[in-house]
């Protein structure tokens, strides 16, 4: 057991930074082994198809080829978190409650949530997570939303106000990931862009120098 739960929780939010890869049922460890080469910071397994046995199974592998490199995280999950290893959990409104992951990982391991608004984000704290996914910040070619994407402004005045990493989401790429970085986003969650434009390793390489150069305020 960790020595001391909040120090080691503080440790693993000060990693949250950069490009988050998302990783779903296809492939998991193979692109989860291409974007940790090519820089990722973080690992989110989102499988959505696959039996809980063969998420667990995945996501012990990719802390395995992770350790020391980048954090996992596992969305929906937080009985597979606590039982891979992992870093963490991500919730979104479908799943258990901030207060019972808590209640569940401990002071150790992350908790973010997803939020839509501000106030989402501050209920999201106050309910004990760590951090927020923020979006839809554009449109997503991967998943459909019933939500209207927030843009850059909306999600500047989001970091601004939210005293927590924001990990922004949705429809991040290649070409507005600098400015994602620019806006204050501590980390950028991309799927799409990352596994469906060439070769995951080399794209990674791409967008973690891009949110880089944004990060220190560079023009591209
Ligand atoms: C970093 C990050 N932010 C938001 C989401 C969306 O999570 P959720 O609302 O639980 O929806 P699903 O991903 O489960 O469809 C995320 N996964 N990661
Ligand atoms: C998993 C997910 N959640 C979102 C949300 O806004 O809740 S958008 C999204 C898909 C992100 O994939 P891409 O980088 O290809 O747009
Ligand atoms: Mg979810």
């Amino acid at each position: 057991m960790e020595d001391d739960p909040r120090r080691a929780r503080a440790a693993r939010l000060a990693r949250l930074r950069g490009l988050y890869a998302i990783v779903g049922d296809d492939d998991p460890a193979g692109r989860a082994a291409a974007a940790v080469a090519g820089g990722a910071a973080v690992v989110q397994v989102r499988m959505k198809r696959a039996p809980a046995g063969e998420v667990l199974a995945a996501t012990r592998r990719i802390v395995a080829l992770a350790a020391g490199r980048a954090l996992v995280l596992v969305n929906d999950r937080p009985d597979l978190a606590l039982l891979s290893g992992a870093d963490g959990v991500h919730l979104g409104e479908d799943d258990l409650p901030v207060a019972d992951a808590r209640r569940l990982l401990g002071e150790a391991l992350l908790v973010g949530r997803t939020a839509r608004t501000v106030d989402d984000a501050r209920a999201a704290l106050a309910a004990g997570a760590d951090h927020v996914g923020y979006g839809p910040v554009f449109p997503s070619l991967t998943k459909p939303l019933d939500v209207a994407p927030r843009g850059l402004e909306a999600l500047a005045a989001t970091c601004a106000a939210v005293p927590a990493p924001v990990v922004a989401i949705s429809g991040i790429t290649l070409e507005n990931v600098a400015a994602v970085a620019r806006a204050g986003a501590a980390a950028a969650a991309v799927i799409g862009d990352l596994f469906d434009r060439g070769e995951p390793r080399a794209r990674a390489e791409a967008l973690a120098a891009a949110f880089a150069r944004g990060a220190r305020g560079a023009v591209r």
